[in-house]
């Protein structure tokens, strides 16, 4: 029998980005909360092995080089094979420990409770959770958020013994920084991580099966990406199938690709895509069952097909992301509780912590051309913008995405040093309906990075005049021979 103090409102599994959103907002509409998380800490694969650790490393690899790039050459960094990657990440527990205290923080101000254990359904409405000792407690709820994130997807033709091949959860594990590293995967940790230790005089290898790194992105953000990466002695090889990776038990990790070629490092990266903890949940038993690839199938509220049980963040697919994480949570328990959530916002910004970093918010070049016919395009280099000089980032694109009128802004491309600030500004004005004029006709601060929106719309304007010029002449030529 189950004790009345085991009946709550809502049970939260996973404590993510997803569930403590979820968890919050929902204790914030008066409910009894419990959120069940299996690790010791609160904060999910995002604070423990994603998204902060990663940038807390690149964020030391920028430190280390921004005294290269600023001293014009006159401090140089070399691969040291001594270095350890627990002293170039003197900061990570530090961060790492501050997240998870915030996050603690806020889940105890709120009045959420806490229980350690592995979580799995028992009916639609009984939850167990198993705990670290191995004991049973079966709790009810009236809703339940599945929150479990996700975890490496690991190939079956790849032996991930996380000493020497590792996947994005083990490779800060690493004792010393290698000398050399093939990274498998073209996609977005494969390059943050790529370019992180490249920075660091790591000599990287990525391979792919696509012809360039990050295909979704606009090819004008890759290039800079890329010519980036090789200035730094990383080197990318693209349409190569790999067949087997193994460790050949001395000093290398060995790539067999199937054009013959065989690849050697110190060390070997997976980072081929990440699946949905979603198995051990026994969901059938709550009358659920996964997609045919593994995800949890959602409405616009994050409400699965049994409406009392919600599914967020990594659990639901693209984009996969802790920001949007966030929100799916948030809006998830607002619909449960106040009957609705607002429309769902299909602005979501991206921003890929490579070096130099880059951020994408609404359509591309290419999806305007497919949608409208055309496309007006404005563009600045930063080695325009004086700010840029100033922080010696002159390497870098803003390009202002518009309709082909070059009247309506609909999207934003940038590559360069803060570009995951940057694109928000974009964000807004994509929001507001904004015109492409607002930016060339409003005075920025100077020297700044935003100065490159102004510049970006005046080349939009031009190009509009041209364009216009062209027009008026072809329509007199017109009117003449008729
Ligand atoms: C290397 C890396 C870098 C990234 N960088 C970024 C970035 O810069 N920006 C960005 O927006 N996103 C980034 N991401 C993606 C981001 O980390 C995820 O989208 C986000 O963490 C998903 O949040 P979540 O709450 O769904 O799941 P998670 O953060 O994965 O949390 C899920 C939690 O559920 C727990 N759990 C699982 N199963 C159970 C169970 N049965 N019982 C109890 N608890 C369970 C897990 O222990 C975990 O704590 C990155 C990811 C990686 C791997
Ligand atoms: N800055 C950020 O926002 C950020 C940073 C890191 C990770 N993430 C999130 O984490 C998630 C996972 O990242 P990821 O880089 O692992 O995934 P990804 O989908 O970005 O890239 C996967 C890579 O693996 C390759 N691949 C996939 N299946 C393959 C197969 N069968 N054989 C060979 N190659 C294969 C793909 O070609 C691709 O290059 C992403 O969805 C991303 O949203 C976000």
């Amino acid at each position: 029998m189950i004790a009345a103090n085991d009946h709550y409102d809502v049970v939260v599994i996973g404590s993510g980005p997803a569930g403590q959103n979820a968890a919050i907002e929902a204790a914030n509409h008066g409910a009894r909360v419990l959120i069940v998380e299996r690790e010791k800490q609160v904060g999910g694969a995002c604070v423990q092995y994603g998204t902060i650790p990663s940038k807390t490393l690149r964020e030391t690899a920028l430190t280390l080089t921004a005294f290269r790039r600023r001293s014009g050459g006159v401090y140089e960094i070399s691969h040291d094979s001594q270095l350890s990657i627990s002293s170039l990440m003197t900061r990570l527990d530090e961060v790492v420990q501050a997240h998870q205290n915030a996050t603690q923080q806020c889940l105890e101000m709120a009045n959420v409770e806490r229980a350690q254990g592995r979580a799995s359904f028992v009916s639609t409405h009984e939850i167990a959770i198993k705990g670290v000792t191995g004991e049973t407690r079966t709790v009810t709820t009236q809703y339940a958020v599945i929150a479990t994130g996700s975890r490496p997807r690991n190939p079956s033709n790849v032996d991930v013994d996380h000493e020497n091949i590792l996947d994005s959860d083990s490779v800060l594990s690493m004792t010393y920084l290698p000398r050399s590293i093939v990274v498998l995967g073209g996609g977005v940790i494969a390059c943050e991580y790529a370019a992180t230790f490249a920075s660091l005089g790591v000599k990287v290898t990525m391979v792919d099966k696509w012809p360039s790194p990050l295909g979704f992105l606009d090819s004008d953000l890759v290039e800079v990406f890329v010519d980036h990466f090789r200035s730094n002695g990383g080197e990318f090889r693209g349409n190569c199938d790999v067949s087997s990776i193994d460790w050949d038990g001395i000093s290398s990790a060995r790539v067999f690709c199937n054009d013959g070629e065989v690849l050697t490092a110190d060390k070997a990266l997976v980072a081929q895509g990440r699946v949905a903890n979603v198995e051990s949940l026994n969901i059938e038993k709550a009358g659920l069952k996964s997609t045919v690839r593994g995800l949890l199938a959602v409405n616009g509220h994050c409400q699965t097909d049994v409406p009392h049980i919600y599914a967020v963040g990594d659990t639901i697919g693209p984009p996969a992301l802790a920001s949007a994480s966030m929100e799916q949570g948030r809006r998830a328990m607002c619909h449960a509780f106040s009957g609705s959530s607002e429309a769902s916002s299909t602005l979501i910004p991206s921003g890929i912590y490579t070096i130099p970093e880059m951020a994408t918010v609404g359509l591309t070049e290419k999806e305007v051309i497919a949608e409208h016919g055309g496309a007006m395009v404005g563009k600045v280099d930063f080695s325009r913008l004086a700010r840029a000089h100033i922080m010696a980032s002159s390497s870098g694109i803003l390009k202002l995405v518009a309709d082909p009128q070059g009247q309506r802004l609909l999207g934003v491309q940038i590559a360069g040093d803060g570009a995951t600030e940057l694109v928000h500004l974009g964000q807004m004005a994509l929001l507001n309906n904004m015109t492409v004029d607002t930016f060339a006709t409003t005075v920025f601060n100077f020297p700044t990075m935003a100065e490159g929106y102004r510049l970006a719309a005046l080349d939009i304007i031009y190009r509009r005049d041209k364009h216009k010029e062209a027009t008026t002449v072809d329509r007199q030529t017109e009117l003449q021979l008729s």
